[in-house]
């Protein structure tokens, strides 16, 4: 289902009809919740479904929390009122782990959602379920998060094309605040040209979040770069990671592609993505302590009585938030306690810019970083890996969210039965360089490695 096919329809109910009929085996859809798009707007007809940590009035946002089961939106997002006047129809709000906190969609507190392309495996997260949505056909497009890789692992594994943007790109006005240096929202389509329409109409300064920046390049346009024009570089980390033996010859299979093309494909030492994970796991916790912390009873949403205010925060907070939110906290507020401060923030903020600064370096000289997207293939849901395990899954991802640039997964055939993604990360905001060539890799890719699609 692609928007040159829809523009001029209005498929809209049948979108519902399809979300009522499979959705009881998937679970991507939370609530059908519809808030119709400007009559007059091109795009009047064409369904979307939004994730629910995105505000859009008339519908919940829960987070997939029981903290905010029944916290409704009071006022719509940035991003989602462009669509809206552009047309496009929420018919929805999708699945996702709970505040955007997991690799799989099992810290969902209103249960796991099954990947469309094997119903024993995870869709990924956080964002599973608007990568399940689209992979399942109910809408063309939906919205994510991106924090370190929630958009794009999830696509990865649904095999459909996810997409983060530059940090700044996309207002974050009514996203639910994470990790507020990291996040971004992102679109999940069935090809790179509807990520390209649908990010081009919600990009842009916003005077209500003062980390958004002008872009004056048309995102739908392509400059002027071909394939074997390209240069791209590997860093080495992909294979000392314990990367998946089949993601690796896929990834090989992706190479030798390029390559054939005439695209110029070296490998490098990039030492400093080796700290990605930890640099992530001390910074994202570390601002999730802080943006949760409104979560207490008083200001928003749940409140579990007991005698006395620190009992009501406690009982509160115990009963409505899940394990991995509550190991987040746990860790977030430890490393900005005074005694580990140095140790742990400050230093974690240092080492991050200097990985910034390294890709920085790197991508003066080649268009973007090349990696598979994850590092493994979905797993089956209820395997219960450790922590440790689940985290080190973005390894590839993280980065982009460190340094701010661009990246975007695209299908690449699959791996014994299970979708693979590419990754691409790209400069700091040249959207438009990376999603050309995203768009000339996806259509000169064979027919048959489309089979995602
Ligand atoms: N939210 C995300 O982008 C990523 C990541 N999987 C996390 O659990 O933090």
């Amino acid at each position: 289902m692609t928007l040159d096919d829809l523009v001029g329809k209005n498929v809209i109910e049948e979108s519902i009809k399809r979300i009522y009929e499979r959705d009881k085996e998937i679970n991507s859809v939370l609530r059908i919740e519809k808030v119709e798009g400007n009559k007059d707007g091109n795009y009047f007809g064409i369904p979307f479904l939004v994730k629910d940590n995105i505000l859009v009035e008339g519908t919940k946002t829960t987070n997939g929390s029981k903290i905010l089961e029944n916290y409704s939106s009071p006022y719509t997002a940035t991003a989602v009122e462009k669509l809206l006047k552009a047309g496009f129809t929420v018919v929805g709000k999708t699945n996702m782990d709970e505040f955007a906190m997991g690799n799989t969609n099992e810290h969902s507190a209103f249960g796991p959602v099954k990947n469309p392309k094997d119903l024993k495996r995870v869709p990924g997260g956080s964002s599973g379920g608007s990568a399940a949505a689209v992979a399942a056909g109910y809408v063309p497009f939906s919205l994510g998060s991106d924090t370190g890789g929630s958009v794009r692992q999830p696509a990865a594994f649904c095999g459909v094309v996810g997409f983060k943007p530059s940090y700044g790109m996309i207002s974050r006005y009514g996203l639910t605040a994470f990790s507020s240096s990291l996040d971004q929202i992102g679109v999940f389509a069935n090809n790179v040209k509807d990520v390209r329409t649908v990010t081009e109409i919600m990009k842009g300064k916003d005077p209500k979040d003062s980390t958004t920046l002008e872009h004056d390049k048309d995102l739908v346009k392509n400059v002027d770069i071909d394939l074997s024009q390209t240069k791209i570089c590997i860093p080495k980390v992909v294979y000392h990671e314990n990367a998946d033996d089949n993601v690796i010859k896929q990834f090989e299979r992706v190479i030798n592609f390029l390559r054939s093309k005439g695209a110029k494909v070296d490998i490098k030492d990039i030492p400093e993505l080796e700290y990605s994970v930890a640099i992530y796991y001390i910074i994202a916790p570390a601002e999730a302590s802080s943006n949760l912390s409104r979560y207490d009873g008083v200001k928003y949403g749940l409140r579990n009585h007991a005698l006395g205010l620190n009992k009501m925060y406690k009982a509160t907070r115990e009963g409505g938030l899940g394990i991995e939110v509550k190991r987040r906290i746990m860790m977030g507020t430890f490393n900005l306690s005074s005694l580990y401060y140095d140790q742990y923030y400050s230093k974690a903020s240092k080492v991050r810019k200097l990985l910034s600064n390294k890709m920085k370096e790197i991508l003066n000289d080649y268009h973007l970083i090349m990696t598979p997207t994850s590092p493994v293939l979905p797993p089956k849901i209820g395997e219960k890996l450790k922590p440790l395990d689940y985290y080190l899954m973005d390894i590839f991802t993280i980065p982009a969210n460190l340094t701010g640039s661009p990246a975007i997964s695209i299908p690449f055939g699959d791996v014994q039965g299970l979708p693979f993604g590419i990754q691409f990360i790209g400069r700091y905001m040249k959207d438009e360089e990376l999603l050309t060539i995203a768009d000339n890799f996806f259509k000169e890719t064979p027919r048959e490695l489309k089979n995602y699609v």
